[in-house]
């Protein structure tokens, strides 16, 4: 009999289930809190209860989780003297979703050289998620596989489906069944519709493949999730955060009977790929949207302690302490005047 089976599979390596990952790292009274305050500040900020603008702020990708801990410290101070106007939430992205390959994120690849030694990822990433929360500071993540999420959703208070699987029911039906709000991306190529298609999606119960606690494979039946909304990234004809744009999301969101609810990324196309223009977009949000209460109620920026990116070498010790590895971010001292400068539009 010819084999037909497998044939371009290289090997089946058993995960540790993540009941026990948890007992190992198990969240705290004070994690706990941050992620439940947070996740109730979000729901009532989409739902336009809670005034206060919504930024998520943070590395592209976290792959020195020493370096991600000062960027978190340094965070976290901002965030408690800021939290009567922002609730700022730390990017903490594991999971890197490629345009066509690269460093898959340090979930996937923790050494960061192919090596994908994914146990090793999923206790790093629980580990520093749960020093980040310890410390009073929230996490968002963009969450791409359906197992990964066992292993860390308690410690995440804000979710992105990112623009390459917007479309994909695994995806949508992932994000009905996660405890936290979920922002959904115009695809790459610009449409805001499927973003509003994933969110009513998501809305409604799904059944899907997936693990439990104890690494059990089963059938996963969720409730649906009520809380979201839609994230605007750019797109390859240019940037989305226009007022034309805005209004039509939120037009595209109340037809499809949702409360528009909007995020401008103030990276990716709306940044033209140029971290450098992030405080420029973020200050034309601000102006345009923020000031004017529209259904814009958050922004989100890659940020990291040093602006910039750096290729991934050979030699590993050579990287640069605090610089992306991923997508050019702005540096510590950019992103703390982009707060303040919110901070005080904020006033009043
Ligand atoms: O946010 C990160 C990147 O934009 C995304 O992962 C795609 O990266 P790539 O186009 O470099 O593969
Ligand atoms: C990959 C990301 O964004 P997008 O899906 O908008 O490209 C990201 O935010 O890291």
């Amino acid at each position: 009999m010819q084999p037909v089976d497998n044939l371009h599979v290289l090997a089946f390596e058993p995960l540790t289930p993540p009941r026990a990952l948890r007992e190992r790292y198990p969240i705290t009274e004070a994690a706990a809190q941050t992620v439940y305050e947070t996740r109730e500040s979000i729901k009532r900020i989409v739902r336009r209860e809670d005034q206060r603008l919504l930024a998520v702020v943070g590395p592209c990708s976290i792959h020195d989780t020493g370096a991600a801990l000062e960027y978190a410290g340094r965070l976290a101070r901002l965030a408690g003297e800021m939290r009567d106007r922002i609730v700022i939430v730390m990017r903490a992205y594991f999971e890197k979703p490629r345009t066509t390959v690269g460093w898959r994120g340090l979930i996937n690849d923790p050494h960061l050289d192919g090596s994908f030694d994914m146990n090793e990822g999923l206790r790093r990433a629980r580990e520093l998620l749960l020093r980040i929360n310890d410390i009073g500071l929230p996490t968002a993540t963009e969450m791409l596989d359906p197992i990964s999420p066992q292993y860390i959703t308690d410690l995440i208070s804000l979710t992105a489906i990112g623009a390459r699987t917007v479309e994909s029911q695994t995806h949508r039906a992932l994000a009905s069944g996660l405890s936290m709000p979920v922002g959904y991306k115009n695809s790459t190529d610009g449409n805001v519709q499927v973003a509003v298609n994933a969110f009513l999606s998501a809305r409604r119960a799904h059944s899907f493949l997936g693990i439990d606690q104890d690494g059990q494979s089963c059938v996963v039946r969720t409730t649906g999730n009520p809380d979201g909304m839609i994230i605007l990234r750019g797109s390859s004809a240019g940037p989305n955060y226009d007022a034309a744009t805005v209004v039509r999301t939120e037009q595209a969101m109340e037809a499809a009977g949702l409360l528009p609810a909007i995020m401008i990324d103030c990276s990716h196309a709306n940044a033209g790929g140029d971290h450098t223009r992030q405080p420029h977009v973020w200050r034309e949000v601000l102006r345009d949207h923020i000031a004017s209460r529209n259904a814009v109620i958050g922004m989100m920026v890659e940020s990291y302690l040093y602006e910039g990116k750096q290729p991934i070498l050979a030699d590993r010790s050579r990287l640069r302490y605090g610089v992306s590895v991923t997508d050019a971010c702005v540096g510590w001292e950019t992103t703390e005047r982009m707060l303040i400068e919110a901070y005080e539009a904020l006033k009043g």
